[in-house]
């Protein structure tokens, strides 16, 4: 039986599982990674005793993972390993075999994900040198919104920029596709095919409208740094504040992108966290005015989502807040009945999977799971190579 694992390396976390064809045995993450990195099981059961990074960073928290799980697994014996690459530019979409050409322009990427493609790719490079022999199968966020319009794609520049690449790709793909496979069965046949938003909400955050399953449009552009405001990311912003920041301040390309991807968002703006619980039960005006704007974005990118599909058959929250945060989805939600939504406070509150009052549009809570989506598209690459 083919056995896969598959690694999806993110801005704080490293999280895995390990497959035999679509069965997940084995499921975990390290969080807090750059801080006091621990290794939590989700599934599964193998004794966590014998993590022991030797540094808290990425490089240092991947080496023991596979440290770790390469002395209980005989990792030479899978069928591959399968990465989580947020961008795979205008070449690349479909999940691939690395080779060190693939690997060279996935790379010359990194400047438009630096919080997530120098991550995964250091952990590709390190297993293509452990285990040379062993297949390395890249998964691309972007990949999901190839189907959309090139009108949607297009920023307002001039057309050569466009021509070199300079598009809205879109991210959060594996977690559309995966919530995208399960809207039949929790929203109904006839909605699942109809109009259709997705929040994903995490770390990074970002919107999705999709149109009979397919993305039509995105809130998140170039890079992951664009749409929905984030934990530390900023989200949508007058480009202007980027050239003031240069020109007045005088602060370089480096302490701007510090600035906008790591300072910024819930963080900046709370001037406390990045994590949604920790403002959510602080009692800080600052915490309440970044969670007010959290919200206020939200409501701005769920406008625009269901503006260009002409209507909402569904809206669907995913990834950790959308997940777990009954807060803010009755914050947004009570704020939507303009669109006919009800809100069925009591599921809301137990997290259920249809939270609305079974009146105007479906609401759904759907708990993502990019890993699984990963291993199908790994298995599915190395059967076909
Ligand atoms: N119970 C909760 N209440 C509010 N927010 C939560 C809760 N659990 C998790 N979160 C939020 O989810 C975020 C992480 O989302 P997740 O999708 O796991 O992140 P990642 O993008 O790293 O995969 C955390 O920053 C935190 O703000
Ligand atoms: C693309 C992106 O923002 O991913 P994450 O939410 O994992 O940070
Ligand atoms: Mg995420």
């Amino acid at each position: 039986m083919s056995r896969v694992l598959v690694l999806n390396a993110g801005s704080a976390t490293l999280k895995f599982g390990l497959y035999e064809a679509a069965d997940c045995r084995l499921r975990g993450e390290v969080e807090r990674i750059g801080d006091a990195p621990a290794l939590r099981l989700v599934s599964g059961d193998l004794d966590t005793d014998g993590f022991a990074p030797a540094d808290s960073g990425h490089a240092g928290v991947a080496e023991a993972l596979l440290d770790w799980l390469g002395s209980d697994l005989d990792l030479e014996g899978l069928a591959g390993v399968g990465h989580r690459v947020v961008h795979g530019g205008t070449r690349l979409a479909e999940p691939v075999r690395l080779d060190a050409d693939r690997l060279a322009y996935l790379e010359s990427l990194e400047p438009l994900a630096p919080l997530h493609q120098p991550q995964s790719l250091a952990i590709i490079r390190d297993l293509m040198a452990r285990h040379p022999s062993l297949p390395q199968v890249a998964c691309f966020d972007t990949a999901f919104h190839r189907t959309q319009p090139r009108v949607r794609q297009l920023f307002a520049l001039p057309r050569h920029l466009a021509d070199e690449g300079v598009l809205r790709y879109g991210f959060h793909g594996l977690s559309y596709a995966h919530v995208t496979r399960q809207l039949p069965a929790v929203v109904g046949e006839a909605a699942a095919r109809g109009r259709v938003v997705v929040a994903h909400l995490g770390q990074g955050c970002s919107l999705c409208a999709l149109e009979n399953g397919r993305s039509v449009a995105t809130s998140m552009g170039f890079t992951a740094l664009d749409g929905m405001m984030m934990g530390s990311r900023c989200g949508r912003l007058d480009p202007g504040v980027v050239l003031y920041l240069q020109q007045q301040r005088g602060m370089s390309v480096a302490e701007v992108e510090r600035l906008l991807y790591r300072e910024s968002g819930l963080l900046g703006v709370s001037g406390i966290s990045a994590d949604m619980r920790d403002l959510l039960a602080s009692p800080s005006p600052h915490a309440e005015e970044a969670v007010a704007l959290f919200v206020d974005r939200l409501l701005e990118e769920i406008g625009a989502s269901v503006a260009l599909l002409g209507g909402l058959d569904a809206l669907v929250f995913t990834g950790g807040i959308g997940e777990h945060a009954a807060e803010i989805r009755a914050r947004t939600l009570n704020a939507l009945g303009w669109l006919g939504i009800h809100l069925d406070a009591p599921a809301n509150a137990r997290h259920a999977l249809r939270i609305d009052g079974k009146k105007g549009p479906a609401v759904a809570v759907v708990p993502t799971d990019e890993e699984g989506e990963m291993a199908r598209g790994t298995l599915a690459c190395l059967d076909t190579r």
